[in-house]
């Protein structure tokens, strides 16, 4: 018998920014990347040296100009996704808290989705399982 062989796991760290109103805030991914055009939470790879937190203030920071203190970041879920060529593991934090305007620096666009809305956007695959989870939440 063989077994397939292990993907590699990606670490990715992702954050729920919710505002005044209770809404999320979904960011469009650039053109010229993969899934390009689907909305997403803001985040990206844990580099090397990295704690998940300190990783995600970084590009919270670069992505979107804002500066989120560790104490406003709390656990939320994760996602575990098998991509064709790695694994996806991607904790979901959430903060109501955080320093500046959310801006696209890195995306195509940003958007304050309302939970009950958050089917309307195109989502990558890893994420639908997150919706219903946010949506309780919320
Ligand atoms: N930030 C973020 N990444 C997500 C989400 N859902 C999801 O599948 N991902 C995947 O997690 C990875 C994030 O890595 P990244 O931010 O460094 O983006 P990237 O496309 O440049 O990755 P790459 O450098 O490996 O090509 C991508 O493969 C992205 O598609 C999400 O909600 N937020």
């Amino acid at each position: 018998m063989t077994t397939a062989p292990a993907k590699p796991i990606k670490l990715v760290v992702a954050c729920a920014l919710i505002d005044a109103d209770n809404r999320v805030l979904l960011a469009q991914r650039p053109e010229g990347r993969k899934m390009a055009g689907l909305w997403e939470f803001p985040g990206g790879k844990v580099e090397q040296g990295e704690t998940p937190e300190s990783a995600l203030i970084r590009e919270l920071e670069e992505e979107l100009g804002i500066t989120l203190p560790a104490r406003c970041l709390a656990p939320l879920t994760f996602a575990s996704h098998a991509y064709e060529d790695f694994h996806l593991l991607m904790p979901l934090y959430i903060s109501r808290t955080w320093e500046g305007d959310p801006e696209p620096l890195e995306f195509q666009a940003l958007k304050w989705v309302r939970a009950a809305r958050l089917r309307d956007y195109e989502m990558p695959p890893a994420d639908l399982p997150l919706i219903p989870i946010l949506q309780d939440w919320l």
